[in-house]
């Protein structure tokens, strides 16, 4: 009578079912409080310890670990494709990047926009905010004051300048900019946008001159004796290479910001300053109406924009972005010029096709010149290719 029923119960009883539905409970389990990591295959390891003495139970483990295993490393694998590693205290290249934007409280521009991405890519930008409004549409809150940004930037210049004297000597026993100090502080660059005043742009571009005349920092470093030696191909290519265009130890990317299709949104002065800007400035980013208002010029066709490219380039910029232009013949895309003058002083220009989607969308500019900074500092080399990286990330589908 026992014998029977426990060969019955043995039928009906499939101990692998349930061990089966045990092990998709304690994964599902597991996998809902994201502890896929590590710690996971170990504890699976001790909770199967019990039924190693079943050889499939045995198999099975081995099966899901080796399979959670490769789920692991694919997860890596993703991560590594999709984001660069990097540890945010990790300064080991001595970069120093200076982001002075504007700051709002309710949406997505300047630092907003600017200082995420610098920090999403891995870098430590040091951030000032020119003004701290309500919104990019509603200018309400309060523009930094003379006195406070002269005070700040100050600082930030003796700064450098303390380091590389303390570098110099060798004496590292005080020092604010705790990163800097045993590294180059030559590689420097600034990012400015939306500055709202005069005296705002003028202040920031003063202590920028003065600290590449305190650094001796060179302009141009093209050899032209080498460019000469090249063949023509190749030519065209050095030509190309951002490193032989600007100083890439320290530069100053100058988004221009102004307005937009008519709209002017800083004091009637500030173009004023720009335009003593583009004097020292190494890459300008205008739209197609900041561009209007730097060389005076109205856009109506290609010519016009090269016309005023060289004109900016004339007065001392080293490239020239105009990040959008619209033409009224073709109001489905928009058009991305670059221009810079190659060795012999001749302008070299390139256009790039952007399909344009039918919507306002707000802080594009301040997106495009920080993954510009981005992509020179971490890629280099040719520039068309540099901003092509970048359009990739911009480019949105309709
Ligand atoms: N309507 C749009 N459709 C597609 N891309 C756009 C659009 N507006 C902006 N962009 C992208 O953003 C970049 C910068 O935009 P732009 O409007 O020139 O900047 P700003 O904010 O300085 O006016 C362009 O080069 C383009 O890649
Ligand atoms: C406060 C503020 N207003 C307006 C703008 C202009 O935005 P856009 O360049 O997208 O037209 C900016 C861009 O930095 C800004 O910071």
């Amino acid at each position: 009578m026992r014998k029977r029923y426990k060969k019955k119960f043995k039928k009906s009883f499939r101990f692998g079912d349930l061990i089966f539905l045990y092990l998709f409970f304690i994964f599902s389990l597991f996998f809902y409080l994201n502890l896929y990591y590590f710690t996971l295959p170990i504890i699976l390891l001790f909770i199967f310890i019990p039924f190693y003495f079943y050889y499939y139970f045995i198999f099975i483990t081995i099966l899901f670990l080796l399979l959670f295993y490769f789920y692991y490393y694919f997860i890596i694998f993703l991560h590594d494709m999709t984001y660069i590693h990097v540890n945010p205290m990790d300064n080991k290249n001595g970069e120093i990047i200076v982001s002075i934007q504007s700051q709002v409280f309710d949406g997505f521009c300047g630092n907003n926009v600017g200082t995420f991405v610098l920090r999403r890519r891995g870098h430590i930008p040091k951030i000032l905010n020119t003004v701290q409004y309500y919104s990019k549409y509603k200018h309400i809150g309060a523009e930094i004051s003379n006195d406070t940004l002269k005070n700040i930037i100050n600082e930030f210049c003796k700064d450098i300048l303390f380091a590389d004297n303390s570098s110099n000597t060798n004496n590292h026993t005080t020092t604010v900019i705790t990163a800097t100090s045993t590294t180059n502080t030559n590689q420097i660059s600034f990012l400015t946008g939306y500055m709202k005043t005069y005296d705002c742009v003028d202040i920031v571009m003063n202590a920028i001159v003065e600290l590449k005349k305190k650094k001796k920092i060179e302009n141009i470093i093209t050899n032209n004796e080498n460019i000469e030696k090249i063949q023509n191909k190749e030519k065209e290519q050095v030509e190309l290479l951002i490193e032989n265009i600007i100083n890439l130890n320290y530069f100053w990317i100058c988004d221009p910001v102004m307005g937009d299709n008519g709209r002017v949104y800083v004091d009637s002065d500030v173009v004023k300053a720009y335009t003593k800007a583009t004097t020292y400035a190494d890459i300008i980013t205008p739209n197609q109406f900041e561009l209007e208002l730097l060389s005076n010029t109205k856009i109506n066709n290609e010519k016009d924009v090269i016309k005023s490219i060289d004109q900016l380039l004339n007065n001392g910029s080293k490239i020239i972005i105009v990040t959008s232009v619209r033409y009224s013949f073709d109001a489905s895309n928009l058009y991305l010029y670059v221009g810079f003058y190659n060795n012999n002083k001749k302008l070299i220009c390139f256009k790039f096709k952007i399909p344009r989607c039918d919507i306002d969308i707000c802080g594009t500019g301040d997106l495009f010149t920080s993954l510009l900074l981005s992509f020179i500092l971490k890629q280099k080399g040719n520039i068309l290719k540099i901003i092509s990286k970048v359009l990739n990330i911009m480019q949105v589908s309709n």
